[in-house]
């Protein structure tokens, strides 16, 4: 079955029913060590989910890893080019669950994205970005507590499909002439515009079943973690590109009313509703003018428009919803991608789970990590129906490889989301318990080190925090 791999020679395989995993007591999971620091954070990682798994479950629950091989550290093994070889495909499909350090992707030419590439193989449409501040942890926000938020980024369709032809080659004029002479002409919307012949052209996929496949579970997320996780918000530049991302966001209100009516509620909804609770004699108009700024001077036929969403609203759901029976509903609302970015530094405690497409949310959740503390502090999961593989935000961080000085926590955080996606929340909790108090006393690598105030010195390698985190889950354990 595989070239090159033994599988562990105890363990059992992870399967999936209905896209939920039957988790046994000693899986098999392989593990992608990763190219640059990886080396030096999935053995520190390694380390802690062993020991956790050891305190809290002692010989009754044991991971068996499974050592698999991409990037740099394939080719050595498989030859020249080698970077994703079928042996490794073929022992996550064969597991259903694995994590992986950071995978190395050049700039411009050379080889596409292996991360993008495994996301998109084992259709893992959700990439899932928690960004949880732990006290202690230096951030350049006065109030970074108040970020607690989950990026819900889809996986694998948008610019990420990778669908791009260079300026100059044959395709790519091709391509241009083909929109700048049949395509464009016969569009009304487009009459006048033309693509430059030196364009490079990259296609930005947006599907309905792709956004609503992912919207639906960030939604679900909510409702399992209703109230303290009241609010989805749909992030989109849907007023500039809107056939892709404006049609993100109304398909996603299109699922609150297809499959999440009763336990949803829309922003503009909860408006109306609210409206009508403050002023029972309220008119249909008076509603309208309230939920539309400037609603006394749009024309008449987009004031009828506005008068018909409030009518159908109380019609629809005045009853199931209405007097205050909202605010006890998962609230999904929208945000302009631009704008969520100022959003989470001025107003963090406003969000809950952000859906982003995949570029959005790439950039979304570096940004997001950045006030909780770094790329350090980013744990991820990349989550599908039949497989499911665990990895940080960050990348490889070449300068610093080898080094044993980068933070392992956002690899040794996606770890603890492994162990929760197993179910086994006691061994994900002390992790994430330990690691925050490693943290709260000062134990810390150089990224956080550095911004302390005063800076801790010397910090902590790479492999000291992972031992500090297994010091810190001793304790817990003995008190
Ligand atoms: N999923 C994946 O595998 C990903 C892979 N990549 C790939 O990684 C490569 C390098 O990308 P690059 O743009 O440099 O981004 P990186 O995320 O690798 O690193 C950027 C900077 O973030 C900080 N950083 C990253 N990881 C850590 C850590 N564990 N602890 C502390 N600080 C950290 C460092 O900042 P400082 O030096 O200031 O301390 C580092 O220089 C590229 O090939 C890229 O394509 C990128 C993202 C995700
Ligand atoms: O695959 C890569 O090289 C970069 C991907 C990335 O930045 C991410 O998934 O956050
Ligand atoms: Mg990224």
């Amino acid at each position: 079955m595989y070239e090159k791999l033994s599988p562990p020679t105890q363990g059992t395989r992870i399967r999936f029913a209905a896209g939920v995993p039957q988790v046994p007591d000693d899986p098999i999971i392989p593990y992608l060590r990763g190219d640059g620091t990886g080396v030096d954070i999935w053995p520190a990682t390694q380390l802690v989910l062993d020991t956790a798994m050891q305190l809290c479950y002692g010989n009754a629950r044991k991971i068996h890893w499974f050592k698999v091989y991409a990037g740099d550290e394939a080719c050595e093994l498989y030859g020249e080019f080698q970077y994703l070889p079928q042996d490794t495909l073929t022992a996550i499909r064969e597991y259903g669950v694995a994590i992986k350090g950071p995978l190395t992707t050049p700039v411009g030419g050379g080889i596409r994205s292996l991360n993008v590439a495994l996301r998109q193989i084992f259709d893992l449409y959700a990439c899932i970005r928690p960004c949880r501040y732990y006290p202690g942890t230096p951030s350049p926000h006065r109030h970074p507590e108040q970020l607690d938020v989950i990026i819900y980024r889809e996986n694998t369709e948008d610019i990420y499909l990778g669908i791009e032809w260079r300026a100059g080659t044959e395709r790519a004029q091709e391509l241009i002439q083909l929109l700048n002479e049949r395509l464009i002409p016969a569009t009304p919307e487009h009459q006048g515009k033309k693509i430059p012949l030196d364009s490079g052209i990259g296609i930005k996929p947006i599907s309905k079943t792709g956004s609503q496949r992912l919207i639906r579970r960030a939604i679900q997320h909510a409702l399992r973690l209703l109230p303290a996780k009241q609010l989805v918000t749909l992030v989109h530049k849907g007023n500039i590109m809107k056939y892709t991302e404006g049609a993100f966001r109304d398909w996603g209100y299109e699922l609150v009313q297809s499959e999440f009516r009763s336990e949803c509620v829309t922003e503009r909804e909860s408006w109306i509703l609210e409206n009508l609770e403050k002023n029972s004699d309220i008119t249909i108009t008076e509603n309208a003018r309230l939920i539309e700024p400037g609603y006394d001077h749009l024309p008449a036929p987009k004031q009828a428009v506005i008068g018909a969403e409030v009518q159908q609203v109380l019609a629809q759901i005045g009853d199931t919803h209405g007097q205050g029976q909202w605010r006890q509903k998962v609230m999904v609302n929208d945000r302009i991608a631009d704008s969520i970015f100022q959003q989470i530094q001025t107003r963090p405690q406003e969000y809950s789970i952000l859906a982003t497409m995949n570029l959005n949310g790439d950039y979304l959740s570096d940004a997001a990590a950045a006030i909780v503390g770094g790329l350090g502090m980013g744990p991820g999961a990349n989550i599908g129906d039949s497989c499911a593989i665990f990895e940080a935000t960050h990348g490889t961080a070449p300068k610093h490889a080898g080094k044993d000085r980068v933070n392992p926590g956002s690899l040794i955080l996606s770890g603890a989301m492994l162990l929760e996606f197993l179910g086994w929340q006691e061994a994900a909790d002390l992790v994430q318990t330990a690691l925050g108090y490693a943290i709260a006393q000062g134990q810390v690598t150089y990224d956080l080190a550095r911004l302390l105030e005063p800076p801790v010195e010397p910090p902590l390698s790479c492999s000291g925090f992972a031992q500090a985190i297994v010091r810190q889950m001793e304790n817990v354990k003995k008190s």
